[in-house]
């Protein structure tokens, strides 16, 4: 179906020219006023587009672009079989090669903080902000150690198109740790099963959960700090095998040491670890605080609660609570408690405003950010600067190579 010139409906094609990346694994592009947001393809590069979408009251369309009229530098072939128009929906960029991914990466976060942040970062850091590819990534392939294959009626296995609950089956996953795959996960499927989790571990063999109604395992993970933080040492923790985990083996370890060399918890200090998980950033700052200290995590799941609580016992100067972020901290502020070091990381959405007026209410000396929304973090950035709390540094993780994902850790201290 070829489109008119303004009304364009699902499966209408036009041409069109790729403008800038956009946050959420694509570029945009104007027809006729109207905005789309297309899917495959990059800036600078003149596409066909089809329309998969009408945005909420028509604001925007989306779109795949099915044939490269024109290509722009950074485009490669997709390693992968399965991704692609129509195709499985887990990576956004596979038709690009990894510097440029970072690029645009860089793009997106550049944009996020001076839309939400009112920041222009690279004058406010005085310098670039790059996005780093995570020690030990090679090639940004074989990265993820944990995977989610649905299962469709027929009893494949595959994995989910984009923004669909279809499901796409395939016969391999590039981005997944090899050893998720030589579990055999993808040839033997149990009846009934409607998803199977993949899990490797960094201690012991991989795990895999057949959803809903599998045992699920405690795997331990262990977080290689020695030769980075010595006083720290490495970390071990157990989680539940579907419980969160940073899914790039060398993720955990980079994000904990660099909150760790932004904050440089003294000993005798107290913290908050919120949104804390199984605990690896509480248990973290107790070793560098030591007993004349005290830290505090609060996590709202009651399985990583009971996990932190195991994790962390043999530290009695820290307290795991279970609660949600917003309350915990209200009562903190209500009972004229103070803190001298904050560390969060939160799911998606952020802190959000209350949590973070709260948070400087504590007057820690520093506040470590951890993101994985760049628009979250931007616009608690922007919270925090109104509470007298101002951004210092940050760096970019591509902790998700080939799809539009990343992670950022940021420090903030109070304004001078
Ligand atoms: C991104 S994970 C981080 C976990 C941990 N810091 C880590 O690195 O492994 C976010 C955690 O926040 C928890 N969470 C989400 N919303 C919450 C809330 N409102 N209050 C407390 N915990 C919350 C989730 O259960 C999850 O464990």
């Amino acid at each position: 179906m070829t489109a008119g010139a303004d009304e364009l409906v699902v499966g209408a094609s036009v041409e069109v020219e790729v403008g800038p990346v956009a946050h959420g694994g694509h570029c945009v592009a104007r027809h006729h006023g109207q905005v789309l947001f297309v899917r495959h393809t990059l800036p600078g590069e003149r596409v066909r587009a089809v329309v998969t979408e009408i945005g909420p009251r028509g604001r925007f369309l989306r779109a795949d672009a099915v044939e490269v009229l024109e290509a722009a530098p950074g485009r490669v072939e997709r390693p992968c079989p399965w991704s692609g128009p129509g195709l499985c929906g887990g990576c956004d960029w596979q038709h690009v090669d990894l510097t440029a991914q970072r690029a645009l990466k860089r793009a997106v976060i550049l944009e996020q903080f001076s839309r939400l942040a009112d920041l222009d970062l690279t004058a406010h850091l005085g310098r670039e902000v790059e996005v780093e590819a995570v020690p030990g990534d090679r090639d940004g392939l074989g990265w993820r150690t944990r995977v989610e294959f649905a299962v469709d009626q027929d009893g494949r296995p595959g994995l989910r198109r984009h923004r669909s609950h279809d499901i796409v089956p395939v016969d391999t996953c590039l981005i997944a740790d090899p050893r998720v795959l030589g579990t055999g996960v993808l040839e033997t499927i149990h009846p009934g099963s409607t998803a199977v989790d993949v899990i490797v571990p960094s201690v012991g063999e991989p795990v895999v959960v057949e959803v809903p109604d599998g045992p699920v395992p405690v795997v331990r993970e262990r977080v290689a700090l020695s030769a980075l933080t010595p006083p720290v040492g490495d970390l071990e923790l157990e989680v539940s095998a579907r419980g969160f985990w940073q899914v790039h083996p060398g993720a955990a370890r980079t994000f904990v040491s660099t909150v760790l060399d932004w904050l440089a918890p003294q000993p005798g200090e107290r913290a908050l670890d919120l949104y804390a998980g199984v605990g690896v950033f509480a248990a973290a700052l107790a070793r560098r605080v030591g007993p004349q200290g005290m830290v505090t995590a609060i996590e709202g799941d009651r399985v990583a609660t009971e996990h932190a609580r195991d994790n962390l016992a043999a530290s009695g100067w820290v307290e795991v609570v279970r609660d949600r972020v917003d309350r915990a901290t209200r009562r903190l502020v209500r009972a004229g408690s103070t803190v001298d070091l904050v560390v969060l990381d939160p799911p998606r959405t952020g802190a959000g405003r209350q949590v973070c007026r709260d948070l400087a209410a504590l007057r820690p000396r520093a506040i470590g950010y951890v993101a994985c929304d760049p628009a979250a973090l931007a616009r608690d950035v922007g919270y925090l600067a109104e509470q007298g709390y101002t951004l210092t540094d940050l760096r970019a993780f591509d902790a998700f190579p080939m799809t539009h994902h990343m992670e950022l850790v940021a420090v903030l201290h109070p304004t001078p």
